[in-house]
């Protein structure tokens, strides 16, 4: 069921920096912010040969990644994003082997434009997974 690895996400307290640091002290290649409102966070991404970083950091009042930071001020691996061919199939069949699908279970658009959805990290070893549509 799940593909290729589409990004590792880390939660970050300043986006800035952070891309500065991948940037300029790990000299890669990091895409412009880009606000996400309906998902709560400004994200960048870091573009490797085989996959991507997802730099994430809180936009608004309500991001559902401020909680993580409060645990986590200094930042951190936050999820993992892999690619499924058929998002409704994949959620259903997990579903139905009883995995908690996070929000109202419907896929949303992500910073790709295309659907994602999340699972219950409690469910998957203590791992937040994004799927997002190939
Ligand atoms: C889609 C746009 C973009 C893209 O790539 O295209 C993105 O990736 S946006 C990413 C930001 N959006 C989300 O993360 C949406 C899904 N996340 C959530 O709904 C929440 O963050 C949730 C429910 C995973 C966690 O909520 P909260 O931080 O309030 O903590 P809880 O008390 O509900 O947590 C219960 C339990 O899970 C542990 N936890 C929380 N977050 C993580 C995590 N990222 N990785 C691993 N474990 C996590 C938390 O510590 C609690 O554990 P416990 O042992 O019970 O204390
Ligand atoms: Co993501």
């Amino acid at each position: 069921m799940i593909g290729r690895l589409n990004h590792v996400a880390i939660a970050v307290p300043d986006l800035a920096a952070a891309s500065a640091m991948y940037r300029d002290v790990l000299g890669a290649e990091v895409s412009e912010p880009l606000p996400l409102p309906g998902h709560g966070v400004t994200v960048v991404f870091v573009g490797l040969p085989n996959t991507k970083i997802e730099l994430l950091q809180p936009l608004g009042d309500a991001s559902p990644i401020a909680p993580f930071l409060a645990r986590n001020p200094s930042g951190g691996m936050h999820h993992v994003c892999y690619e499924v061919d058929d998002i409704l199939a994949a959620r259903d069949r997990l579903k139905a082997g009883g995995a908690r699908v996070l929000g109202d279970g419907e896929p949303k658009l992500g910073a790709h434009d295309k659907p994602v959805l999340f699972l219950h990290p409690k469910d998957f070893t203590g791992t937040l997974i994004e799927l997002e549509q190939a």
